[in-house]
């Protein structure tokens, strides 16, 4: 048995020891990357059936482990869409584990903050009109995000970690987590790459939802 089954064995802590679980570790395997070994480690939501991937480096077992809770976003990530700065997020969340050589980056597959890939394209289409990101959920009768972060919280206690440093801008989910039972140590910043079609949505970000996004002089995104 592996390392990390044997750690899912022990699953259960502090005040979420008795609650249900509602993901089971499903397969894993080492997976050789341009970044060098990680191991890849499947989850399935015993309710619907959804896998999520949590791309795992070096021991994560313990305290303090440099953690990216991402969300699925396959315009950006696999077709190069420019309206969003989530390939550029994943690249560099992997690129930080792979430098410290420890970490974990959990790929949750909640497309477009929760409302599936065919939602957010048709909130890309509201876009297209003159709304902005929050303001097309709304339209759709969608809340502005429907994330949850109790799935991410068991996966990391599955993988044994303890707490974490997350690698994220978004206080919504610094919060989210901690709510889920995770201890947060810190944060770390993660550059938010402005180009002429996402840079409004960064702005928004910023000023809807509080993203610590930094910015240049004139308020655009760093592109550091
Ligand atoms: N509904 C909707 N979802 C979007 C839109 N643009 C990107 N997304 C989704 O938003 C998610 C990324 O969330 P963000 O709020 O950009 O960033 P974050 O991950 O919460 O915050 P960071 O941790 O700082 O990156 C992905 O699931 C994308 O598919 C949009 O216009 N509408
Ligand atoms: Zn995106």
């Amino acid at each position: 048995m592996s390392n990390l089954v044997a750690v899912a064995g022990r699953k259960g802590r502090g005040a979420h020891e008795a609650s249900a679980a509602t993901i089971d570790l499903y397969a894993e395997a080492p997976l050789p990357t341009e970044r060098g070994l990680f191991r890849a480690v499947v989850f399935r939501e015993r309710r619907t059936g959804v896998e999520h991937v949590a791309m795992v480096m070096g021991d994560v077992a313990g305290e303090s482990v440099a953690v990216r809770v991402h969300s699925e976003c396959l315009t950006s990530e696999v077709l190069g869409s420019l309206k969003c700065d989530c390939r550029a997020q994943l690249d560099r969340a992997l690129d930080l584990i792979a430098a410290r050589g420890r970490g974990a980056l959990l790929y949750l597959r909640q497309e477009g903050r929760g409302i599936g890939l065919g939602n957010k394209i048709r909130a890309y289409a509201l876009q297209a009109q003159g709304h902005d990101t929050y303001e097309a959920n709304r339209l759709l009768g969608f809340p502005d995000d429907l994330r949850r972060y109790d799935v991410a919280a068991e996966m990391l206690r599955l993988l044994g970690v303890r707490s974490v440093e997350l690698i994220t801008n978004n206080p919504q989910k610094l919060s989210g987590l901690a709510e889920a039972g995770v201890p947060v140590r810190g944060r770390i910043q993660l550059p938010s790459p402005a180009n002429p079609f996402n840079v409004e949505y960064l702005r928004v970000k910023r000023e809807r939802t509080g993203h610590l996004i930094q910015t240049d002089d004139d308020g655009t995104a760093r592109t550091a």
